[in-house]
């Protein structure tokens, strides 16, 4: 399987090559990077080993090397003559970052570092490509200076001889074995003991390692984590993207099968007459769509910070930071739960590997973990919430994304309810922040009576996810709403275009409401009648939606091969193509399978022979 997805991956590599080129010579736009990416990994089902080559190696030594190490690595990098990874991770840590064990210590009399990983957990683990498809690696570790640690830094360093790919002296590399999904990857294990490389190996854009061992600090330590800011932007629109994916199946198959007659004595109509269909298939099309856009304006502040990083202005690293970590998240967990969702509302068919709705799950629920385990992400959003109540209870203006939450602090009350867009909108706005005073008062509480704050941010983390759930419904809701309510090119489309826009928004904006309706009642009054009202609302903008939701589902425009699934293939042709994938299977190449002489027939025979002296 290796071997087929990297063949895949170069041949869609060389794809992206020419992408590139039509769309960006020379530049280092990420859209073709993105799109190549994409396509990369759905044509290939298992994985694509060069991801986080595309995604991480090149990036980092772009970012994080001087230009100097940009032309030495970079761009043979770029230009896939060498192959790498990012290898951060290790067997005993992958969350916290500070207590990596890989270690670089600097060696002054030869102006080179010495890379170990001193103990079995500080082996390097999970890094994609690493097990056989890279020869070199992005490797971190904890800088030493005369046994002193100064903090995380990245090497450039080789792993695999560039001609025979065999690994080189001191290094210890292979795969770790099959997973969920994803088996393409080959992500790998790297140990190195005494691994020296020169000091010009370690990337310096922003921390430097004098020939005498003078060591100069970042301005800011953050902006080592960028690569990883970068792949949890992907990782939103990627994953927006499958759950897109699955959507597509699952309305197409929705609008052949038929069951079970709504009026008796009628025809079978199509599931997705039921409103229950409706409910588990159309909200999933709304979320991919809500998703796709809020990633879209993520890349773009993606490309703003970068350049500006580039120019050593840090300023839009926070915002960015808390806007990928939440995205990130919202994203990866939202596509996983609707994607399973989606499976099952194709009943029993959606569990054949022919409908690739399981594949499509195993290669979206990753990303629940890598880039930043969610959860660990909710707390660093929640932790950067309380930072910014802090700054609105002293009067100081927030983050733009975070402005909401000042408008709200200034409400003493929510007002009349109207059932509105701007009021719903408001009201999971007023949620969010009514969660964020709550957090803080029980975070402040405890580093108030002398706890530190990484253990009252422990302590208080059940709020803490709380908050930041709500900030990002909040985020990616208003977002919606401006794309469909405020957008400067509003004009140029059709009423009936805008209609449709303005039905997703309001499903988009009551599934919300509902779903965190708990969170909502906390801190707002709302009659029965207008909730009831909303219900009623719900049940007719899916009726109004229904007609539109294979428009919607093809306008996302995968073709088959990209779905590779008898469920949602675009001719319909659903049972031919089950029975044809069926006619496929292995075991229906001979009449008579082999186990019944070896094991079946001999067993049945000892069950009627011990039946017959029973009865004897
Ligand atoms: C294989 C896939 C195939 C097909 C799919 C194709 C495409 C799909 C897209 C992507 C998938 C492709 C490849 C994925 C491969 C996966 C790679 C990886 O997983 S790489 C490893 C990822 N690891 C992590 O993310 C580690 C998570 N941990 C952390 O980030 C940090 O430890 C944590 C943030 C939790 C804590 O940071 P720490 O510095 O220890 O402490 P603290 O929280 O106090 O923060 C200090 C200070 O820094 C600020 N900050 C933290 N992080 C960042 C950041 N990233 N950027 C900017 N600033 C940051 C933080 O806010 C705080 O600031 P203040 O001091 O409070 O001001
Ligand atoms: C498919 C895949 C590809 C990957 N590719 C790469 C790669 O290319 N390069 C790379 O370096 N890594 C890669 N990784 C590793 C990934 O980055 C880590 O798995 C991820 O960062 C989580 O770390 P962990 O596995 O150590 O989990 P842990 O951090 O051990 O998490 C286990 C549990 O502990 C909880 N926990 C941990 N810390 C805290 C805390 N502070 N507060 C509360 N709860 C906490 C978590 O929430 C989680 O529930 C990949 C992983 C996968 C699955």
């Amino acid at each position: 399987m290796a071997s087929m997805s990297v063949k895949h991956a170069i041949a869609a590599a060389k794809k992206l090559r020419s992408l590139q080129e039509r769309f960006n010579p020379g530049g280092s736009d990420i859209y073709p990077a993105l799109m190549g990416d994409e396509a990369i990994t759905a044509l290939i089902p298992s994985g694509n080993p060069l991801s986080v080559h595309i995604l991480m190696f090149t990036r980092a030594l772009r970012e994080q090397g001087t230009d100097e190490q940009y032309e030495k690595f970079g761009r043979r990098a770029d230009n896939n003559e060498i192959i790498g990874t990012f290898a951060q991770t290790e067997l005993g840590h992958g969350t916290y970052l500070r207590g990596l064990e890989a270690r670089a210590d600097y060696d002054r009399g030869t102006e080179e570092f010495v890379l170990n990983t001193p103990k079995l957990s500080s082996y390097k683990w999970w890094p994609g490509g690493l097990g056989q498809t890279c020869n070199y690696c992005i490797f971190v570790a904890q800088l030493y200076i005369d046994n002193e640690a100064k903090g995380m830094a990245m090497f450039v360093v080789q792993i695999r001889d560039e001609e025979t790919h065999m690994p080189l002296p001191g290094v210890h590399v292979g795969e770790i074995g099959k997973k969920m999904g994803l088996n393409g990857v080959n992500n790998g294990f790297l140990g190195l003991k005494d691994y020296r490389v020169p000091r010009l190996n370690m990337l310096m854009r922003h921390q430097q390692v004098l020939p005498d061992g003078r060591f100069v600090k970042s301005p800011v330590s953050q902006v080592s984590y960028f690569p990883m800011v970068f792949v949890r932007c992907m990782v939103a629109r990627q994953n927006s993207n499958y759950l897109a994916q699955a959507a597509t199946i699952a309305t197409r198959y929705s609008v052949i099968r038929r069951q079970s007659p709504i009026e008796e004595g009628q025809p079978e109509p199509k599931i997705l007459e039921h409103l229950t269909q409706q409910m588990k298939v159309i909200p999933e099309i709304v979320t991919a769509v809500v998703y796709r856009l809020a990633a879209a304006n993520l890349q773009n502040m993606y490309n703003e910070t970068a350049e500006a990083v580039y120019r050593k202005d840090f300023s839009r690293l926070p915002e960015l930071h808390a806007l990928a970590c939440i995205l990130k998240v919202a994203t990866s967990y939202d596509s996983t739960y609707g994607i399973e969702r989606l499976r099952q509302a194709c009943g029993g068919h959606g569990y054949l590997t022919a409908g690739n709705l399981g594949n499509i799950f195993a290669m979206a629920a990753p990303a629940c973990t890598y880039e930043g385990e969610n959860s660990v992400l909710y707390l660093q959003v929640g932790k950067i919430l309380m930072k910014n109540w802090s700054q609105v209870l002293a009067g100081r203006e927030l983050m733009p994304s975070m402005a909401y939450i000042s408008e709200c602090s200034k409400m003493t009350s929510f007002p009349q309810w109207t059932g509105s867009w701007e009021c719903l909108l408001k009201a999971i706005q007023y949620a969010c922040v009514g969660s964020i005073r709550l957090a803080f008062q029980s975070y402040n509480a405890r580093v108030q009576s002398a706890q530190s704050q990484t253990a009252a941010v422990n302590y208080s983390g059940l709020e803490l996810t709380k908050a930041a759930e709500l900030h990002g419904r909040s985020y990616v809701a208003g977002n919606f709403y401006q794309q469909i309510v405020n957008s400067p090119n509003k004009h140029q489309r059709s009423p009936q275009f805008q209609k449709v826009l303005e039905n997703m928004l309001e499903l988009h904006l009551i599934q919300i409401f509902f779903r965190h309706l708990g969170d909502i009642l906390r801190f707002i009054r709302i009659t029965e009648d207008e909730i009831s009202a909303l219900q009623r609302r719900l049940e007719e903008v899916l009726k109004e939606l229904r007609p539109d939701a294979v428009a919607i589902t093809d306008a996302f425009d995968f073709n088959d091969k990209i779905l590779s699934s008898a469920l949602g293939c675009y001719d319909g042709n659903v049972y031919e193509r089950l029975f044809e994938a069926a006619l496929k299977h292995p075991l229906n190449r001979k009449s008579v399978p082999d186990f019944f002489e070896a094991h079946l027939k001999p067993f049945m025979k000892e069950n009627a022979d011990n039946a017959k002296k029973s009865k004897l």
